[in-house]
């Protein structure tokens, strides 16, 4: 059995950054900037007015100052002509500024009277100018190393960008594997439970930027297995799930090695997720899930998710947070244990009295895995352990 570090070095050996896929704008939202884009233009273009009023020449006009009035400009409507010393354009916000314009006095500083106004109060120093380039200049360049949120898109959409370069999202396929399992909402016979952990892996890959293929079930056969595994050509990740152990109908190793897996490993150290397994199936990267649902979503947090941001090119996750428990917790056995526990106000950590892999209620209710390391020595309330968070499963820029 190797260890958890040396099974998220191999999985992570097995994947890399994907390439660059162009897509509309409409569609980057939440997808990785393949690298740095540049402004397609400056922004604003033209000095613009910030406010409604008179654009006129010269220094803040004392109160009583009069202007005759030559045009007006509004936004999307320049005024052509240019303002002379003693001369004002009636301007709105967004408005090019005139040529000959020197500020902007607002309407409030003023009253107009037919083709005249009059500054009735002092208008202070501000020019109520925008400069031309004043947000950024074409040529600036933008870059991200997180995915597109609404703020990011805005920006790119001033920048004049229609299309952008992202990362292609991984696909992944999800292969759930048992006679006993039918899908949700479906009527159980004898033996027979609902499949879950596939629809939670689904959900978990896409909130992380992936594209999920859910399989359908496949039974307990060789030929079932072998037809299952020939659907998911082609993807970057297969996830088998169930059938990874050691009983009669754990068959899914067998049919990968049937399919020309290259195994790369089986079996981990870790609790929940002894009987993990990973390969190369062709340019395919395999990892076979433990069927316990808890099992399956705690490897898939513990090591999909960093092979999902490899092949994005994410940044990895820093090391784990240190946070006080809030209750005792027993020595450690020889696999390092994935705790399920949660977050009180204070910022401990309350480990939950029933770890079995196949409760997802306990799982549901957790937000946080406390790690504890091989062997580690019973540790009491108060002491710092090491965690995963779980809320980000549902990360979602
Ligand atoms: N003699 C041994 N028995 C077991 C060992 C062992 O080392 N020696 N390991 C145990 C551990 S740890 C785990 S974890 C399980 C995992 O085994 P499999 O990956 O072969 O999983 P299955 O046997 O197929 O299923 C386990 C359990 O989970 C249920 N299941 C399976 N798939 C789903 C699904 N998609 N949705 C919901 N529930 C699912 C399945 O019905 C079983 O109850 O093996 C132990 N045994
Ligand atoms: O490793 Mo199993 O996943 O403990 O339940």
């Amino acid at each position: 059995m190797i260890s958890v570090a040396e099974a998220r070095a191999h999985l992570l050996s097995m994947v890399q950054r994907l390439d660059a896929e162009e897509v509309p704008l409409r569609e980057a939202a939440s997808r990785l900037l393949a690298g740095p884009v540049e402004a397609r233009q400056t922004q604003p273009p033209f000095a613009a007015s910030a406010m409604d009023g008179y654009a006129v020449s010269g220094p803040p006009p004392a109160p009583g100052t009069a202007f005759e009035i030559v045009g007006e400009a509004a936004a999307g409507h320049p005024y052509e002509g240019s303002v002379a010393p003693g001369q004002a354009v009636r301007i709105f916000t967004g408005a090019p500024l005139p040529k000959g314009a020197d500020r902007v006095v607002i309407q409030e500083d003023m009253t107009r009277e037919g083709d005249r106004a009059t500054v009735t109060q002092d208008p202070g120093p501000s020019t109520h100018i925008r400069p031309a380039g004043g947000d950024f200049a074409a040529g600036t360049e933008f870059a991200s190393d997180s995915p597109l949120g609404a703020r990011g898109i805005a920006l790119l959409a001033a920048m004049g960008h229609a299309r952008l370069p992202v990362i292609r999202r991984p696909v992944i396929a999800i292969l759930m594997t048992g006679d006993e399992l039918r899908p949700p909402g479906a009527a159980l016979d004898p033996g027979e439970i609902t499949a879950s952990n596939g629809y939670g892996l689904a959900a978990m890959v896409e909130a992380h930027g992936a594209e999920a293929r859910l399989l359908p079930i496949a039974r307990d056969t060789e030929e079932s297995l072998a037809q299952a595994i020939d659907l998911a050509q082609g993807v970057d990740l297969l996830l088998t799930v169930g059938g990874a152990s050691v009983g009669d109908h754990d068959l899914v190793a067998g049919a990968l090695a049937k399919a020309g897996m290259d195994p790369v490993f089986h079996r981990v150290a870790m609790r929940p997720g002894k009987p993990l397994m990973a390969g190369r199936l062709g340019e395919m990267a395999v990892v076979g899930l433990p069927g316990n649902p808890v099992s399956a979503m705690v490897c898939a947090r513990i090591f999909i998710l960093p092979m999902l941001h490899r092949m994005l090119g994410l940044p990895q996750e820093g090391p784990p947070v240190e946070r006080p428990l809030a209750n005792d917790v027993p020595a450690n056995g020889p696999r390092q244990h994935y705790m399920r526990a949660e977050r009180l106000p204070d910022g401990s950590v309350r480990v939950a009295d029933r770890q079995d892999s196949s409760l997802l209620s306990v799982l549901a209710r957790a937000d946080t895995l406390v790690i504890r390391p091989p062997h580690a020595p019973a540790a009491v309330t108060g002491a710092l352990v090491p965690t995963v968070n779980l809320s980000d499963e549902t990360r979602q820029s």
